[in-house]
């Protein structure tokens, strides 16, 4: 596989040329939000310079251009991940959204005293406190699949609560704190055996490895633009066509109808009937260019990339007698991120230090407290990596790790 050229990549990226005291930028927050290569952000200035009007085919030019954009951007989203169609491509505004979006309007209906909704204890906040909120709400269950010592899923554990009171399982494609890449397919494979329905949260999978929804055969997967090169304010929840048709709207307006009268309403057709009001048609524009720009690259020489300076990360970083990396060893089941802690120094205080040599990591929880619990540590620092990390910038973080042992340590 040829490797990434990633100087022409930075090319596409103005703002890490950005320098700061002096300092020019070394961005390893991509598990936060990614950066926005100039075609996404020109096609996304060019539909607001050329072609912006509001969709649902009206009668003018300008709509009707607008309208086949928005529509056509969901058949770019179903091409990417392998969908069927347009109908199982519902546009949100982030993961936690799409989230939320199967939680009211499949879990809310569906879920009861005696079900079990099945966690992993590695679930980024999106999931887990919607989940965790459905079910005292709804009287179900939530039960959490464990994680060894090495933050990879306990599958016999999994086994055990993957059962006939199974009603759902959410899981975590790859942890956006341990960088465990999850077995989805067999989790979903375990729920199907027990008649319950699959959930895939992609946040950290889709933007940096390829992704095959119909292989891993899950009932639902969600993700984010921004943090696959596109812009924040959309997100995607794929749904097999048959359970989306089967699910009622929680939110209700224009566009997401079929008739309406003083007494009662209908819905629409897929996926439309979940997408309620004037939608985010840039960013819908802005997601679809985005698509294009990674795979002109390819996702495989992407998650070759990323998991090589996540392995030279994890290496240097092991190399370092007073640091504690979490999650798996480098390889096929760690995504392209390194959460770790120095001994003595304080997660924000790393940060900080960090961010005096221009270097931009996140310090804190994830979004995943319970998971932090268990790992006995307040925060941690993350580096997570994209297309244009370099080694170089890996060697600046650790050359910055001895800044905060000579102040904190
Ligand atoms: C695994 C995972 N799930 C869901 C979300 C929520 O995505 P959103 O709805 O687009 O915000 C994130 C975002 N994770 C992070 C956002 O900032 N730092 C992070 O690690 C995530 O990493």
């Amino acid at each position: 596989l040829e490797a990434l050229d990633v100087e022409a990549i930075r090319d596409e990226f103005p703002i890490l040329e950005r320098e700061f005291d002096g300092q020019q930028v070394v961005y390893l927050d991509n598990a936060a939000t990614t950066q926005t290569p100039d075609p996404v952000v020109d096609a996304m200035s060019d539909y607001y310079r050329e072609s912006n009007a509001n969709i649902h085919r009206g009668i003018h030019h300008l709509s009707q251009e607008a309208s086949i954009m928005y529509e056509e951007a969901h058949d770019r989203v179903a091409e990417f991940i392998n969908a069927d169609g347009r109908e199982e491509v519902i546009f949100t505004k982030n993961t936690t959204e799409s989230e939320n979006l199967v939680a009211y309007a499949w879990g809310l209906n569906e879920l009861g005293p005696g079900d079990r909704v099945v966690l992993t204890e590695m679930e980024h906040h999106a999931s887990l406190v919607t989940w965790q909120q459905i079910g005292q709400r709804t009287g179900a269950d939530v039960e959490y699949i464990r994680i060894d010592e090495d933050g990879r899923l306990d599958m016999d554990h999994a086994r055990e609560l993957i059962d006939d009171d199974a009603a759902i399982v959410s899981a975590v494609h790859v942890s956006n704190t341990l960088g465990t890449v999850n077995p989805v397919a067999e989790l979903t494979d375990l729920a199907h055996e027990h008649d319950a329905l699959s959930f895939i949260d992609g946040a950290q999978a889709v933007p940096n490895r390829p992704v095959d929804v119909e292989a891993i055969d899950a009932d639902f997967y969600a993700f984010s633009g921004h943090k696959m090169a596109g812009p924040t304010g959309i997100g995607v929840l794929y749904g097999k066509q048959h359970l989306l048709e089967e699910m009622e709207p929680y939110l209700y307006g224009g566009g997401m109808i079929r008739k309406v009268t003083f007494e009662d309403s209908t819905w629409g057709d897929l996926p439309w009937k979940f997408e309620p009001g004037t939608p985010q048609i840039a960013e819908a524009v802005g997601l679809e260019a985005a698509i294009d720009w990674l795979e002109e690259i390819g996702m495989e020489r992407i998650a070759a990339h990323e998991e090589e300076i996540a392995r030279y990360a994890y290496e240097r970083l092991a190399d370092e007698d007073d640091v504690e990396i979490y999650g798996p060893e480098p390889g096929p089941d760690r995504g392209g991120l390194v959460s770790f802690n120095i001994e003595g120094v304080h997660a924000h205080d790393l940060a900080s230090i960090m961010n005096d040599h221009t270097i931009a990591v996140r310090a804190g929880d994830h979004c995943t407290q319970p998971l932090h619990d268990k790992l006995g540590v307040p925060a941690s620092t993350r580096a997570s990596f994209y297309v244009y990390n370099t080694r170089e910038e890996v060697d600046k973080l650790v050359a910055a790790l001895d800044d905060a042992r000579e102040l904190f340590a």
